[in-house]
């Protein structure tokens, strides 16, 4: 394990407030234990995509996971009032769709951090998918442009460059920043990198939405 490879304390993104808001009503109405059951599902994602198992294995698993299923489809909400995904704070945003990214540098024009992909994002041959990648990159985007008082943006275009092999179950490092700003336009850069090998860079537009097209976090309907 190399200097940088050692683990650093994540840093919590300092929101805007529409986020902030936004991840606070998840974070009042979330039921005690949910981060920990994100994690077990993340968890899940990638035993789930290593395993082989025999037909008895097969059937009991297929059996628990129905029953999961059954237990969390007696309590679904619209998505104004889901939880998953909303935990913004946390590495993993309280989601299991993309890696989890620990950030270990913010400043309002720049995030870096630590992430790994596990089997649940192999490719093929021990290798990341080139759509997690891009994926990971939205994300960190989607980050780096909640920072500071940057009214909500989308993406308007992605644009992965793949120069070497991501590996699996390995510690990468990312870096986004700001490389422009024009009127509602982010132009957006970042990087992927397993030690000094560079697997990835990306560039990204992203557009700050017009008030219109900002349904208000406050205006959400309460739950219940
Ligand atoms: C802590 C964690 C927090 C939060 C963490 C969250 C992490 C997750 C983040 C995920 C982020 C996403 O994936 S967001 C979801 C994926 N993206 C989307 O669904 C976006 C879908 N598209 C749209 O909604 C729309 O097209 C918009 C909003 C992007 C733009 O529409 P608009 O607002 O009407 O803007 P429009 O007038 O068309 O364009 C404005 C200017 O931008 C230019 N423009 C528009 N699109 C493009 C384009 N693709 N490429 C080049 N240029 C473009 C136009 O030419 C124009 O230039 P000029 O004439 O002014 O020079």
């Amino acid at each position: 394990m190399t200097e940088s490879d050692r683990p650093q304390p994540h840093v919590a993104v300092p929101l805007n407030g529409y986020w902030t808001e936004w991840s606070a009503r998840a974070a009042r109405n979330a039921a005690p234990g949910w981060a920990a059951l994100v994690g077990e599902m993340a968890g899940l994602q990638d035993t789930f995509a290593a395993a082989a198992p025999p037909p008895e294995a097969v059937a009991e698993a297929r059996s628990l996971v129905e029953q999961t299923r059954a237990v969390l489809a007696r309590h679904e909400v619209g998505d104004d009032d889901q939880w998953f995904g909303r935990f913004l704070p946390a590495p993993d945003r309280g989601q299991t769709f993309s890696p989890p990214i620990r950030l270990t540098g913010i400043t309002e024009h720049a995030l870096a951090g630590k992430t790994m992909f596990g089997r649940f994002h192999s490719g093929n041959n021990s290798a990341a998918h080139g759509g997690g990648i891009a994926l990971l990159f939205d994300d960190l985007f989607g980050r780096l442009v909640s920072v500071g008082d940057i009214p909500p943006a989308r993406t308007a275009s992605l644009s992965v460059n793949y120069r070497s092999v991501t590996p699996l179950d390995e510690p990468l490092a990312v870096e986004a920043s700001v490389a422009e700003v024009d009127g509602r336009k982010l132009y957006l850069t970042g990087t992927l990198r397993h030690g000094d090998r560079l697997c990835a860079d990306a560039t990204a537009l992203f557009l700050t939405l017009r008030p219109e097209q900002i349904r208000p976090a406050e205006a959400e309907a309460p739950p219940g």
